[in-house]
């Protein structure tokens, strides 16, 4: 797999505002990259623009073709969406929720066949959700909704997975697991995206994209100290970057 999500000047708003300022930015397979910036600043806007799920102008590009060229089902198999906040069908089952991942790979009104049953078990058993799999999604705790919710994007087995806010109500178990699980997919290939407001895990990722105002202001390597610089500057200082057991972590100050 080698799919490349780009855009080029990109503008786009919410209501009547714009809140995209003219993005560039280049996403490539096998990366996984995290949007960090303070609140307000665009980064759930930026990622729902490059799923296509906001009007905006500019250029979108998925593998250098417009994304406005796919059809909705192409889309669907391409890119997969974990959405903050994200209402969802709260009467289904959880294994009917996740399988609804599955619905741009079916023909109209055709049951799912082994290959769809195959892939909503391996993304519950990813999630450790399988055990839920009867129950409907009103009845879970937050974070195993959470859970469920991710699973429906990872039975996608899109390309592309974009992720708002993946750990927000996730026990420390769980959050790891993710992690572990955004660096197998990018190692596989895939092209991973995530916002994230936890800085020590978003510099777990290969780069950090820095909103800030509608604008990245920083796009670089999550070890490079410009990246470091121009993270601890988009929170004020607020925030220090430092090595620890060989891993980055922001302490705050
Ligand atoms: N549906 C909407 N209608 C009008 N304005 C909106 C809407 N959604 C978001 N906004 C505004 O757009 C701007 C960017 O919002 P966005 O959700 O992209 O920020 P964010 O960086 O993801 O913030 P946070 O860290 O708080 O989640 C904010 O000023 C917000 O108030």
């Amino acid at each position: 797999m080698t799919t490349t999500l780009e855009a080029r000047n990109l503008h786009a708003s919410q209501g009547l505002v714009e809140v995209l300022h003219g993005v560039d930015l280049r996403l490539s397979a096998g990366h996984w990259t995290s949007v960090v910036g303070p609140n307000g600043a665009g980064k759930s806007t930026l990622l729902k623009a490059l799923a296509g799920l906001l009007p905006s102008t500019g250029q979108l590009l998925l593998d250098e073709r417009p994304l406005a060229g796919y059809s909705g089902r192409e889309r669907g198999r391409r890119i997969a969406w974990l959405g903050q906040n994200e209402a969802a069908a709260d009467d289904l089952s959880v294994y009917d929720v996740v399988m609804l991942g599955r619905l741009p790979h079916r023909a109209w009104l055709a049951a799912p066949g082994a290959a769809d049953h195959a892939a909503v078990e391996e993304a519950l058993r990813a999630t450790h959700a399988l055990a839920w799999s009867a129950r409907p999604l009103a009845r879970l705790s937050g974070g195993e909704r959470q859970r469920v919710l991710l699973a429906r994007a990872l039975a996608v087995q899109a390309p592309v997975l974009l992720m708002d806010e993946p750990l927000a109500n996730l026990d420390p178990p769980h959050q790891a697991d993710w992690l572990a699980m955004a660096r197998a997919l990018a190692r596989a290939g895939r092209t991973v995206v995530s916002v994230l407001h936890e800085l020590p895990a978003a510099l777990q990722a290969d780069a950090l994209v820095i909103v800030e105002r509608g604008r990245i202001v920083h796009h670089g390597a999550t070890g490079d100290a410009a990246t470091h610089r121009a993270l601890e500057a988009v929170f004020a200082r607020r925030v220090a970057v430092h090595s620890v057991a060989g891993q980055w972590i922001t302490i705050p100050r």
